[in-house]
């Protein structure tokens, strides 16, 4: 079973309009009101893609039923733990440039965290566990590493895609697979990536580390992977974007949802660049239909210096 995990899960209130006045009422004919988070995100690109998962984390209030009826009405099963603080609305603005506003998450007592590990009991070997989004940090770090601990102990595979200093804590826990955008990357290091090698060289580093897989992902540039025995470049299908946010999560569900079936690393990049590009071309979340008009326009190449 594939499990996510959204500890800050959010609705996203997508708000479309042809330019952005700050500072002034602006009116929009077009809005959305998805359930987001990064978790969420995965198990909804999972399930476009046909395969299921059991959404966990933490939402409370009108926001977070609003989420969980959603999530169960695309036919996604979820085990949210309840919070007494309403789930977050995050505003994305998508108008001649796009602007995010993001609220923060709920304060987790400890019995909430607890109540997260007892559910983790029941993982089986060969599980996935996709811890993904902000990752507070009122919660001790301790927390997050009993987390990553439960997976080792259970031969669960843990797939990390987080930032700051959670992401830098949990690499010593040797993720199967983590990934972080160019300026993630950056910040993992305390510098700034500008190029393809450079992204290579402190992908490597992680990999040397112990991280399984790590994908870079670059935007509209594509992304690049490392493993132990290679590196690969992947350039971005070229369309008109419409909406960037879960793109990320997209590629992460679709490098996941061709791993478990065929166990290839190249070619779950692949698949995972054309998931990440196929939600960048449209309002919501990509679907299996979509991924495969761009998989075979995904090119990868092995890295050169
Ligand atoms: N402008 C674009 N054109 C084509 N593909 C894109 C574009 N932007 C994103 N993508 C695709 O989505 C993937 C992930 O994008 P990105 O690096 O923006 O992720 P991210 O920053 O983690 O996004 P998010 O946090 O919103 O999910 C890229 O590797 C690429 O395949
Ligand atoms: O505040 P976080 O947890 O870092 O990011 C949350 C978020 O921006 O990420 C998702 C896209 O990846 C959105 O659905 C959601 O609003």
């Amino acid at each position: 079973m594939i499990y996510t995990c959204t500890i800050t899960p959010s609705i996203d209130y997508t708000v479309y309009l042809p330019e952005f006045h700050a500072g002034e009422l602006n009116r929009s004919k077009e809005v959305y009101y998805y359930p987001g988070g990064k978790g969420i995100n995965v198990s909804r690109v999972l399930k476009g893609l046909g395969e299921s998962s059991i959404a966990l984390g933490f939402a409370g209030g009108f926001t977070g039923k609003y989420i969980t009826d959603f999530l169960e009405q695309e036919g996604i099963r979820t085990d949210f733990i309840h919070t007494p603080e309403i789930t977050r609305i995050n505003v994305k603005i998508k108008a001649n440039e796009e602007s995010e506003l993001n609220g923060p998450g709920p304060v987790i007592t400890p019995e909430q965290q607890e109540a997260l590990l007892v559910k983790m009991k029941t993982f089986a070997e060969g599980d996935w566990f996709i811890l993904a989004g902000s990752l507070p940090s009122s919660i001790n770090r301790s927390f997050y590493l009993e987390i990553a601990n439960v997976c080792k102990q259970k031969n669960v595979h843990f797939v990390l895609d987080t930032s700051g200093p959670a992401l830098k804590n949990l690499i010593p826990a040797k993720p199967f697979l983590i990934k972080p955008n160019q300026q993630e990357l950056g910040e993992l290091f305390d510098t700034e990536v500008t190029t393809i090698a450079e992204a290579v060289q402190l992908a490597n580093q992680l990999v040397e580390e112990g991280v399984k897989h790590v994908i870079v992902s670059m935007g509209g540039e594509g992304a690049i992977l490392a493993t132990k025995d290679h590196a690969f470049v992947a350039k971005a299908p070229q369309g008109t974007v419409v909406n960037t946010v879960g793109s990320g999560d997209s590629l992460v569900s679709g490098f996941i949802a061709s791993y478990i079936n065929n166990g290839d690393p190249v070619q779950a990049f692949r698949y995972g660049v054309a998931s990440g590009s196929a939600t960048a071309f449209q309002t919501d979340l990509c679907k299996k239909e979509d991924v495969m008009k761009l998989f075979t326009s995904v090119q990868i190449i092995p890295f050169q210096e």
